[in-house]
């Protein structure tokens, strides 16, 4: 055994993917041979769900057959919409309360409990089903908890119009459809970031695609991960009531020793793609609204922060103020992150179960060795 230490597992290589590369020096991303920037524009979410799941992408009859499949397991149990209403009653983080949800998904599958865990038939339905209700959970539980009612889902409208559709009550215009589409699609994978790493751990003890889906949720909800993009509209925010220079703000926060949330990454070493496609939806929505001021701060914090610290924006910073643009609510957009990434968790976990191999690595022991149990009143 390798005595070396990597803190955080950095640089550490844990297995063999074809599901997505980056170069950090590069700025490179890429899903199975496919470049972000194409995949971006060119790509529905469903697309890429189908390219991450089966190694290729659709033709047009395998994509209207899939997306079909996908949309009709978008309704939800009435036991599950009960949960939502409960955990909404008990104003219960949006995060928190798509974990809880997607947990409590598996008791309306009746494959949840399916012997041979790794069965890839099986592991596509459950895929499927778990993938299409997630937007739907969360729709049903922001409503809920503004009083508002249930809004059932439209088989007849894409992944992304229909979340919309279902959180806000009416059809999205092309506009707004085609920016979260295409916000799903840059989120949907990511080598092996903690959260994906978090459903193969579970996954690799042979435990099932629920229990791997629910891990990794909880994993994304740090605010050093998925938990940044609602961190950086809160500071955009925070910047705005305070009538203070942006600059000066986040010079401010750098002296308390404060990290800016959306700025750095563990492989990036430049600008993240996805950010620069991001930033140039979050520009285009200012400019059809006729408001400049949140695409201009971010631009003037970017470049403060690229000088000062040498750090680049992150996925995180760009899809704060687009997500703003478009009306979302901002503690939505975390479990927004998970409504896509659940593609590409359950991609991993797929090529997990394919060629398992137990997650077990070791920490260097810095304990005492020799001490002698002390009787209770000798403590
Ligand atoms: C979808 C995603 O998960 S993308 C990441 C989302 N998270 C964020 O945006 C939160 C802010 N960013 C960060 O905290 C970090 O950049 C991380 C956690 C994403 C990556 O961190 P690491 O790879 O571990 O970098 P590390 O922590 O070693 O940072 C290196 C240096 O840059 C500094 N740094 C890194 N990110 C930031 C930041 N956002 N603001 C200020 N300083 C930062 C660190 O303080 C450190 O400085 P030091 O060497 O003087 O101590
Ligand atoms: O890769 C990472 O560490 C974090 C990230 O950008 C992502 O999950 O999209």
């Amino acid at each position: 055994m390798s005595g070396e230490l990597k803190r955080g597992l950095e640089g550490v290589l844990v297995t063999e993917s074809e599901l997505s590369f980056i170069d950090g020096d590069a700025g490179q991303l890429i899903y199975r041979g496919y470049s972000i920037e194409d995949l971006a524009r060119d790509a529905s979410y469903e697309e890429v769900l189908y390219l991450l799941w089966h190694g290729n992408l659709p033709n047009s009859e395998e994509l209207d057959d899939f997306a079909s499949e996908l949309a009709a397991h978008r309704s939800l149990d009435d036991g599950i919409l009960d949960v939502a209403r409960e955990l909404a009653a008990q104003d219960e983080s949006p995060m928190a309360a798509v974990r809880s949800l997607v947990s409590a998904m598996s008791a309306y599958d009746e494959n949840a409990d399916f012997e041979d865990v790794t069965d890839r038939e099986v592991n596509l339905e459950k895929a499927k089903r778990i993938t299409a209700k997630m937007p739907s959970v969360l729709a049903a539980y922001a409503r809920f908890r503004r009083g508002d009612d249930y809004v059932a889902p439209k088989e007849d409208l894409s992944h992304a119009a229909n979340f919309l559709y279902m959180l806000n009550g009416e059809e999205p215009n092309d506009v707004l459809a085609e920016t979260f589409d295409m916000a799903l699609v840059l989120h949907a994978d990511h080598g092996l970031n903690a959260s994906t790493f978090s459903a193969m751990v579970t996954s690799s003890t042979l435990s099932d695609m629920y229990s791997a889906v629910t891990s990794a949720v909880g994993t994304l909800a740090g605010s050093l991960h998925g938990g940044a993009n609602a961190n950086v509209m809160r500071m955009l925010k925070d910047i705005d009531d305070s009538d203070m220079d942006p600059v000066e703000w986040v010079e401010d926060a750098l002296d308390r020793g404060e990290r800016v949330a959306g700025f750095g990454h563990r492989v990036y070493n430049v600008k993240d793609p996805r950010a620069k496609i991001l930033g140039e939806k979050s520009e285009a929505l200012g400019e059809a609204a006729g408001d400049m001021k949140w695409y201009e701060m971010s631009v003037a914090i970017e470049e403060y922060i690229g000088e000062e610290k040498g750090l680049a924006p992150n996925v995180d910073f760009y899809s704060a103020s687009t997500y703003y643009q478009m009306g979302i609510p901002i503690d939505l957009y975390t479990p927004i992150f998970a409504v896509s990434r659940v593609g590409g968790w359950i991609a991993h976990v797929l090529e997990q179960y394919e060629d398992n191999r137990l997650i077990r690595p070791r920490a260097r022991y810095t304990g005492d060795k020799d001490l002698t149990f002390p009787g209770i009143d000798e403590r």
